[in-house]
């Protein structure tokens, strides 16, 4: 049968990238979909946005929410300090095999743990799985329907803390007005938008930063 999306950016990336190389995983994977076929990355202009947010925080603790191809788990994991992981949740079985590839192809594999299955069921477990008291950054991109419940479920286990860091992808599009709604009007956050556009597109889209005031 037709490979699928994700298959043919891991082959791009297998036949174009440098293996160990962080950085030209990243660019193959940008041109591909600049210039063969559009994926649901975060993206180059996003993903700047990102990386200034991820070296500002230095976090020891990490949570991405949504892995997808795993493009943003790389741009995560190379600007972490040493010691230090990120926790990536992924839904799709067939999004977390391409991701896994492309993670080990850059080399970044000891600093990341990739968990399949959905946010809601796992986030009340990660005290248990990995012995996180608090994420110190969370990376909101997976089902925009599931920003709001997770965070309020990740406040409700006590995984924020006073300063944690939310950054939030799509707040635009394709747009989680309920999350921004929220993050904006409760006394428990203080939010910024970073104006940008969709991935690889002149479309509007946006990362919403959010701190826990505890
Ligand atoms: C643990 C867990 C993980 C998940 C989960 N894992 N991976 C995802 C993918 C989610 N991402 C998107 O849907 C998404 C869509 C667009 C888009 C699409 C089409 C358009 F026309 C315009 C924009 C752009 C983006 O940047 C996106 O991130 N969800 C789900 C549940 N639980
Ligand atoms: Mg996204």
């Amino acid at each position: 049968t037709r490979s699928t999306r994700p298959q043919r950016l891991l082959r791009a990336v297998q036949k174009k990238a440098i293996k160990g190389d962080p950085q030209s995983v990243i660019s193959t994977i940008d041109y591909f979909c600049r210039h063969s076929e559009w994926a649901m990355n975060v993206g180059d202009e996003k993903g700047a946005i990102l990386d200034s947010v991820v070296c500002e925080v230095s976090p020891s603790t990490a949570l991405e929410l949504g892995t997808y191809c795993g493009y943003s788990t790389v741009r995560i994991a190379r600007l972490l300090p040493p010691g230090t992981k990120l926790i990536t949740l992924e839904f799709n079985p067939d999004y977390a095999a391409v991701a896994r590839q492309i993670i080990e192809y850059s080399g970044l594999q000891d600093k990341i743990c990739l968990v399949e299955g959905a946010s809601g069921d796992l986030i009340p477990k990660m005290q248990e799985l990995f012995g996180i008291k608090t994420f110190d950054f969370v990376f909101l991109d997976h089902w925009k329907d599931r920003y709001l419940p997770d965070i309020k479920l990740l406040e409700e286990c006590q995984l924020l803390r006073k300063g944690s860091i939310l950054l939030a992808d799509n707040v635009i599009c394709p747009g989680t007005p309920d999350y921004l709604e929220y993050v904006r009007n409760s006394p428990r956050y203080e939010s910024k938008y970073f104006k940008s556009h969709l991935e690889y597109t002149k479309v509007e889209d946006g990362l919403e930063k959010s701190v826990f005031l505890g």
